[in-house]
Order: C-alpha cells, then sequence, then structure tokens
C-alpha cells in the first residue's frame, strides 16, 4: 500500500492541541482574568476541555466552570480582558509538541506544502508561530475571520487548497478535536488525528479518521489504501 505522505501534495495542521500545547497560557491568562474579575482561578488540568471553538467560547467555557453566568456585558469584558492578558503571553509557557520539529522539516524537504488551519485569531496565531520559530515552515496561515469559518466549516481548508493551488483530495489534515475531523470530512481533504491534544474525552476512533497517531512523526509511516473509482474532483467553492 502507498504511503499516505506520497498521496498528498500539501499538509495543512491544526495549532492548538496539535502542533503546540498551548493550554498552558491560555489558563495563565484565564486565571488572571478570573482573578482580575474577583473570581478564582481553576486548577490547570480543566483547561485542555475548553479549548477548541475559539476565543469568545474559551471565555464563556471558563466563566461558567468558575461557577459565573455571565450577561452580554460581562461577557464582552471578560473577552477583552482576556485578549488583552493572552496577547502578553501567546509563548511563555506553551511548548511545541514533541516529533513535530522533525516532521516540519521532513515534510518540507520532501517538497510538500505546508499550511496551518486554525480557529484561533490571527493576531495570537501569527506571533505564537513567530515566538515558536516555526512561523517560515508554513506557505500559509489560515484563520477565521468571520465565526462561520471556524471549523467543523471547510471553509479554511478550501482557502488553503486554492492557495496551494491543488485539489482537496490532494491535501492532509492532521487536527486534534472533532471540529478538525468534521471540516476535512466536508472539504473532502484526508485527516489524520492526534490523539494528545484537546479532544474533550471524545472517542476519535467514532469520527472516522483516515489514521490516529500518537506523536506527529507517524504520519510519514502512515499506509493508505488508494481511493477506488475515479477520483472526487470536488470543486472548491
Ligand atoms: O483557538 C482555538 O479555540 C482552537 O484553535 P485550533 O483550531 O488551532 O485548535
Ligand atoms: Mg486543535
Amino acid at each position: 500500500m502507498p504511503k499516505l505522505i506520497d498521496c498528498v501534495a500539501a499538509v495543512s495542521f491544526d495549532l492548538d492541541g496539535t502542533i503546540i500545547d498551548t493550554a498552558p497560557d491560555l489558563g495563565a491568562a484565564a486565571n488572571m482574568m478570573l482573578v482580575m474579575l474577583g473570581g478564582r482561578p481553576l486548577p490547570d488540568d480543566r483547561i485542555p476541555a475548553l479549548v477548541g471553538a475559539g476565543i469568545d467560547e474559551f471565555v464563556k467555557r471558563v466563566l461558567a466552570q468558575s461557577g459565573v453566568t455571565p450577561d452580554a456585558r460581562l461577557q464582552e469584558t471578560s473577552a477583552t480582558l482576556f485578549r488583552d492578558l493572552y496577547e502578553q503571553r501567546v509563548f511563555r509557557l506553551s511548548r511545541i509538541y514533541p516529533g513535530v520539529m522533525m516532521t516540519l522539516h521532513t515534510l518540507r524537504a520532501a517538497g510538500l506544502t505546508l499550511c496551518c488551519v486554525t480557529n484561533k485569531e490571527r493576531k495570537f496565531a501569527q506571533p505564537l508561530l513567530e515566538i515558536a520559530g516555526i512561523s517560515g515552515f508554513f506557505a500559509s496561515v489560515l484563520c477565521p475571520e468571520r465565526p462561520e469559518d471556524r471549523k467543523p466549516s471547510p471553509s479554511l481548508l478550501y482557502a488553503a487548497c486554492r492557495q496551494a493551488e491543488i485539489e482537496p483530495l490532494d491535501m492532509l489534515l492532521v487536527g486534534d478535536s472533532r471540529a478538525d475531523i468534521e471540516a476535512a470530512h466536508a472539504a473532502g481533504c484526508r485527516v489524520v488525528a492526534v490523539d494528545y491534544g484537546y479532544h474533550r474525552g471524545q472517542p476519535l476512533e467514532e469520527l472516522r479518521p483516515d489514521a490516529i497517531v500518537s506523536n506527529l512523526k507517524e504520519i510519514m509511516e502512515l499506509s493508505v489504501r488508494p481511493r477506488s473509482g475515479t477520483r472526487a474532483l470536488r470543486a472548491i467553492p
């Protein structure tokens, strides 16, 4: 069976929970926010399950976990405060996951186009990749400009395919969450899930990714059954 990596022209990586463990800095900023609002900090191990649907939702979940049901005004004040705090600390405690650097080097050397496809706002994603020293690997970084473009919408993946000038079937997405797998399926891309990210206890097998790995470098060894029939030339809207 051919190797998966030989069947694609580009690889898109999810950011939080896939290439960088961002929960420590997200948690630090969230806890500073709670304390400044007069609340109590959350235990670190409660943070990862709250990540994945953008900052407004993360702040809403943090407030809910601390026992607050915010009205619209408190939600807005909290989200603004959180953004200010997080902006100052996107890569202080966060760490690149094992196997990521080697995988990015190997895939790039193999001639594949690499993209980052994240629900994180560009204002945080771009500096995070730069400070972490990995922004140079990515031909493009796709972030949602509108809430409706967030994964599980396929729109960021379509944009990545358009920029790489490839069809969705020639794109592999590597991600840690339900939103990643559903976005890839909706776009018609191949998808590999990592089992170490922020998938909130969701059994990833049920979502039927092409494969599940525990370290990114395993994607180099994965084999795939070629898709049968004519290649699905799905038009990118
Ligand atoms: O910022 C988030 O909520 C999630 O970002 P991700 O898509 O890179 O996991
Ligand atoms: Mg993620």
